[in-house]
């Protein structure tokens, strides 16, 4: 019965209970086992204090919490609901959020991804930096490079004026799927073409298959090791226009950004517990030193 409550406890996400439980659980093994000198108790008593250390871990260190969360924990709910997060992120805006309403969506994500299973979307507090560079750039053509949920495709199409269009790329089909229908839903569909490839492969196709002379913004949001040369590839395949604004979610050096000219640029780093940025304006002595 202990370890039934022991190890479902360790199923409830950040609760003190689980510790609480394993704690009573272990003192109770222990006294028991004290007076009973049962093996079997003793080997009980020994994997429940082991499971009560890695509790301790999952709590007390980040790496280890985003082991248990990301890998573990996800894989065992993916596996028991046979269903992925991003398809409970997507169902979960289906029943709560508004039709049609993108700033609906947008808050119906940051609610899930805040209260029950955390996700890789830009998020709430960095998405205002992004929307207040957004709003200042007001582009005709913005291409946002990582789609995964179509969280910040939202964010972004909500914000611009009629006849703009914003390009999304995602390499990941199950994600470019889940995408699509968040962005239809949300009512953005006419703004946002999501474009499904490697970046790699859809920056090349810009100009001529997609009608892209220049990009006034510029989102870089994929895997961090493609910042640099898609930048590269995207000045070389649009002949050298820079975008007038270019948004990195990163806290590295982007070189051939900072080389660009005529752009905003934007850093963004994430600290365990908030987001900051760091406006061009207020980088620019960082930013030389870059170049
Ligand atoms: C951090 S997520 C994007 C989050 C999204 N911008 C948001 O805020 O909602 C990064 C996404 O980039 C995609 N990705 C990574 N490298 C890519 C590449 N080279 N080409 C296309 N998509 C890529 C990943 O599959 C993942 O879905």
């Amino acid at each position: 019965m202990v370890g039934c409550g022991l190890l479902s406890s360790i199923f409830i996400k950040r609760t003190a209970l689980s510790c609480a439980t394993l704690t009573l659980g272990c003192f109770s093994l222990f006294f028991q086992m004290l007076e009973s000198s049962s093996v079997p108790l003793f080997i009980v008593f020994i994997l429940l204090f082991i499971l009560l250390l890695i509790v301790l871990l999952i709590r007390k260190n980040g790496t280890a919490a985003l082991i248990w969360n990301e890998i573990i924990r996800e894989k065992v709910t993916n596996f028991i609901m046979n269903q992925s997060k991003e398809q409970r992120i997507l169902n979960f805006v289906l029943q709560n959020a508004v039709r049609g309403d993108p700033c609906s969506v947008v808050d119906t994500i940051d609610k899930y991804c805040s209260q029950k299973e955390w996700a890789m979307n830009v998020g709430d507090e960095k998405g205002k930096i992004l929307d207040k560079t957004v709003e200042e750039a007001n582009p005709s053509v913005a291409l946002e490079l990582g789609t995964y949920c179509g969280y910040s495709a939202v964010r972004i199409s909500r914000l611009l004026k009629t006849g703009a269009r914003l390009l999304t790329v995602e390499f990941n089909p199950e994600f470019a799927a889940i995408a699509k229908q968040m962005i239809e839903f949300a009512g953005v569909q006419d703004k946002v073409k999501l474009l499904e490839g490697p970046s790699e492969e859809i920056i090349p196709q810009l100009k001529k298959k997609y009608e892209v002379d220049t990009l006034d913004f510029v989102f870089l949001d994929h895997w961090k090791d493609r910042y640099t040369p898609d930048t590269i590839l995207l000045q070389v395949s649009l002949h050298n226009s820079s975008p007038k604004s270019t948004v990195a979610n990163t806290f590295m050096s982007v070189r051939p950004l900072f080389s660009m000219r005529d752009h905003i640029c934007c850093k963004m780093k994430t600290s365990s517990q908030n987001s900051s940025l760091t406006r061009k304006e207020d980088l620019k002595d960082r930013t030389l030193n870059f170049c």
